[in-house]
This record gives C-alpha cells, sequence and structure tokens, in this order.
C-alpha cells in the first residue's frame, strides 16, 4: 500500500503557520508544514491531529484536502489538509523543529519550503487569501 505522508496547512487570521526543519542536513533550514507519516490502521485526519499535537503542542481540528497528491521518494505520497486551532488563542512551538512562524498570502512564494511542498502552492496562496477576507 502507499505510503501517506499528510502535511496540514494550519490557518489563522489569513496565516499559514510554517515549521522550520532541523534534520536532516539536506533539508535543515528549509520550511514545510506540520505532519508526518499516517500509521497503519490511522485515518489521515487523526495523524494530521496526532502531529500537531506531537510538533507543535496544540489541537487542530482538520478542514478539507487541497491541492495535488505529491509523489516523494520511496513510493510515498504527499497530501495537504487545512486546519484551524480548536483553541485559537494557543500559540503553537517549535517542538521537533527549529522555529514555527505565521505566514501571509503574499508572503507564501517567498518561502524557502521543501521541493514537494511548491506544488501546493498556487492553491494554498488562493485558500489563505480568502480566509484573510473572512477573517480579517
Ligand atoms: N511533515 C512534512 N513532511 C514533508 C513535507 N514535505 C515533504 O517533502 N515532506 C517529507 C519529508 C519526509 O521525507 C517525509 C515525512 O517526514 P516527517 O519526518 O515529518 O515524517 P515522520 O514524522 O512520520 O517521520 P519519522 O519521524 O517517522 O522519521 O515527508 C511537509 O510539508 N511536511
Amino acid at each position: 500500500m502507499t505510503q501517506v505522508v499528510v502535511a496540514t496547512a494550519i490557518m489563522r487570521n489569513g496565516q499559514v503557520l510554517a515549521q522550520q526543519r532541523a534534520f536532516p542536513s539536506a533539508d535543515a533550514g528549509r520550511w514545510e508544514f506540520p505532519g508526518g507519516r499516517v500509521e497503519p490502521g490511522e485515518s489521515e485526519e487523526a495523524a494530521v491531529v496526532r502531529e500537531c499535537r506531537e510538533e507543535l503542542g496544540v489541537d487542530v481540528k482538520t478542514g478539507q484536502r487541497i491541492g495535488p497528491e505529491v509523489p516523494l521518494r520511496n513510493g510515498m505520497v504527499l497530501r495537504l489538509y487545512t486546519a484551524t486551532l480548536v483553541d485559537e488563542n494557543a500559540e503553537p512551538v517549535a517542538v521537533e523543529h527549529s522555529a514555527v512562524k505565521w505566514v501571509g498570502a503574499g508572503e507564501i512564494d517567498d518561502v524557502p519550503w521543501l521541493d514537494a511542498d511548491l506544488a501546493f502552492l498556487p492553491d494554498l496562496t488562493e485558500i489563505v487569501r480568502k480566509d484573510r477576507r473572512t477573517n480579517p
């Protein structure tokens, strides 16, 4: 079976959360979305919630899947889900990463994302723009 890696676009007030990888060295310093491998028997939405708790110490509510399915090495595929914070005043912290930051729609293209994440940026930018209009 194909191994799915979930990535999470946590949105708040027209911004999306990015986190900076600390390892491996080839990826250190690049930015990605919180997430990781879906475990056997686990739903993709449950994996999103688990990974956000582990990596950021926050509870999220998953939304829709956006953008394409991106092939990764070793036959894995990457899928992006939107999410919101259950407690919108909770501040995500970098537990395993170097840093986290909130990125506005106009800044998304300037972030040095991992290569695979570039395929999500057009759909993501559009949805973050809409979020800014509904949650200014
Ligand atoms: N979480 C995440 N992984 C990504 C993104 N883009 C991307 O290419 N990846 C790749 C990096 C890794 O090869 C793979 C999964 O990464 P991971 O290290 O977060 O997964 P994991 O926690 O389940 O891994 P592990 O601790 O079991 O080693 O997906 C992204 O935006 N978020």
